[in-house]
């Protein structure tokens, strides 16, 4: 595949300049069916080949800014894993510990996975589609247990309780049973001087930054996050946000890369649903 040209400068301070924790999240490549403009979830949708040179680009963009990692997460879910590898693999760091888990996939679609956004806008309007897609409690409706879609009927999930495998999700839902892996495992391992990347999927990521930034509940709904751009944060001991004066409001941390190209690939993420 074609890697992205990264025909850019590094934005983010250098971490060796700032005794800092020094944290970096990147949402997935594109995938099939973000090309498709289908509601994903925790369908376990591929990367095309743009998403894999967006995935190599953000990679480059790592190794030339001089970070290291000694540790990553990321979900169960393919396009985030093979992110991460693509990331790691250019970084010359396949050796450091990887970790799984179910609770950094992509918040569940329930009713709406494997439908098309646009023709869902179509059939029930803009606005409630909007609701479903940004509002942040309001979960889209439920798959049924015989759906393909439910969890319970994916063998990945078999160690995982049933009374945890959502049917759906909100953002408030999906920030609920993300929080647990960040207290118990991501932020200590961070507080510990482990330098942590996160690959991970569009809302995950956005349940992250609420908590980093502080965003309120409506400030959210606007958060849209760029495929395969690696978002750089400065935390302080107690794990608050260094600001960096290039990121873009309500983020704190900055986004490697061209800003300009960056702020039009917020905008496409917003796009999809006209
Ligand atoms: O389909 C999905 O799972 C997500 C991310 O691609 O879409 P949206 O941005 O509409 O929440």
């Amino acid at each position: 595949f074609a890697p992205i040209v990264a025909r850019t400068r590094q934005v983010a301070p250098s971490p060796t300049e700032l005794d800092a924790h020094t944290l970096v999240l990147v949402r997935h490549g594109e995938s099939t069916w973000n090309d498709l403009n289908i509601f994903t979830g925790w369908a376990d949708a591929d990367l095309n080949d743009k998403g894999k040179g967006e995935a190599l680009a953000g990679g480059k963009l790592l190794k030339e800014g001089g970070y290291t990692f000694d540790v990553a997460y990321t979900s169960v879910l393919k396009r985030a894993i093979k992110t991460l590898w693509i990331i790691l693999e250019e970084m010359d760091l396949m050796y450091i510990p990887i970790v799984n888990t179910w609770r950094l996939n992509e918040r569940h679609y329930g009713g709406l996975q494997g439908l098309n956004k646009q023709e869902t806008v179509d059939k029930h309007g803009k606005d409630q589609v909007l609701v479903w897609r940004r509002s942040y409690d309001i979960p889209p409706p439920e798959c049924d247990e015989s759906s393909e879609h439910y969890p319970g009927n994916d063998p990945r999930y078999a160690n995982v309780d049933k009374a945890d495998l959502p049917k759906t999700e909100s953002l408030k839902l999906t920030e609920d049973r993300f929080m647990p892996v960040w207290e118990n495992e991501i932020a200590p391992a961070i507080k510990s001087g482990k330098k942590v990347l996160i690959a991970a999927h569009g809302n995950t990521l956005r349940a992250l930054v609420k908590h980093l930034d502080n965003i309120s509940s409506e400030t959210i709904a606007e958060l849209n996050i760029p495929t395969g751009v690696p978002l750089v944060y400065e935390l302080d001991d107690d794990l608050n946000v260094i600001p960096n004066e290039n990121g873009i409001a309500p983020l704190r941390g900055a986004y490697l890369g061209d800003q300009e190209d960056i702020r039009a690939r917020i905008g496409a993420v917003m796009a999809q649903t006209k």
